[in-house]
């Protein structure tokens, strides 16, 4: 990492989805040790707490359109961008806790016009490239990779007033297992570079990741990492609300965090997803602090 101030911002968001407890999320990353963890690496980490998220009882939402909770993850969205970006200004490293996958739409809206070419590694089971017309389930938080390259609701895909935020050349997928069909469309109709878990079997994650670094290096002044937990097996991540079987491992995710850190490719993440009501005395949360730590540099020699 070149910056040393690493900014940690929590977004307890469930809006995104159907299952209560994700909300918990930064709370139960926080409780396994992050900002020791970071310390000792020698960084300076500011807590800037959480953003805050309107009550569910007052503001029922009226079903306008397939999305659910449409207007309160706008809200939110639009105050996590604000966040993000006045970090980025400081020349802080933004380091954000979910919370649903659909904070990414206002992290990377503050992240990326801070940028001409962001790149984006989405780290996940899910392809999360639905739009109001492909969602199964009217969850945003299988949306908000396509909000980001511009396609879907436009409330979402302009949030923060611009759009695209990031082209879908500059994406790479990696431990896709379970994409709807619209999903499948999406990628094959914009060529997304896509690491399933087909490929990482045949490749293994060595070679995944320096394809990734080598495609990003060349085409990105940035890139965001963007961590759902449920990318990993959930007998080793269990605290996710979509798990999905046949994931990677803890050591395949090791490994790919401590190649990101050696090629200093990384200048925003986020670990989202983590729900401690599903899991298992804070093992979720726990990985995904270890997972922080090779991320920064963490070595055992
Ligand atoms: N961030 C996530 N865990 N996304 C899961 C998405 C699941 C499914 N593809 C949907 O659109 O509803
Ligand atoms: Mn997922
Ligand atoms: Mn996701």
């Amino acid at each position: 990492m070149k910056e040393k101030q690493i900014s940690i911002i929590g977004v307890p968001i469930d809006y995104g989805q159907s299952r209560r407890g994700v909300d918990m999320g930064p709370s139960a990353i926080r409780y396994a040790g992050v900002k020791e963890r970071l310390e000792k690496l020698s960084y300076t980490v500011t807590d800037l707490g959480n953003v805050s998220i309107p009550n569910r009882h007052k503001k029922q939402e009226q079903m306008t359109s397939k999305l659910k909770n449409l207007s309160q993850v706008i809200e939110i969205n639009e105050s996590v961008a604000k966040k993000v970006d006045h970090e980025i200004e400081k020349g802080s490293f933004p380091l954000i806790f979910g919370g649903d996958h659909s904070l990414s739409i206002g992290t990377i809206a503050g992240i990326a016009k801070h940028y001409q070419r962001l790149g984006v590694i989405w780290y996940d089971a899910h392809g999360d490239l639905n739009t109001d017309q492909t969602s199964p389930s009217g969850n945003i938080h299988g949306m908000p990779l396509a909000a980001t390259l511009g396609f879907g609701h436009h409330k979402l895909t302009n949030l923060y007033g611009y759009a695209p935020k990031v082209k879908t050349e500059h994406v790479v997928i990696i431990g896709a297992r379970d994409l709807d069909p619209g999903e499948k469309d999406f990628i094959r109709k914009h060529n997304i570079k896509v690491f399933t878990m087909h490929e990482i079997d045949r490749l293994g994650m060595p070679q995944v990741i320096e394809e990734t670094i080598a495609y990003l290096k060349e085409r990105t002044d940035g890139v965001h990492l963007s961590l759902d937990l449920d990318g990993l097996d959930p007998t080793e991540a269990p605290g996710v609300g979509t798990p999905v079987i046949g994931g990677l491992t803890y050591r395949e995710s090791h490994l790919a965090m401590e190649m990101l850190a050696e090629a200093e490719l990384i200048t925003s993440a986020e670990f989202v997803e983590v729900n401690p009501i599903l899991d298992e005395k804070n093992k979720t949360a726990t990985l995904a602090v270890g997972l922080i730590g090779s991320l920064f540099g963490e070595t055992l020699k």
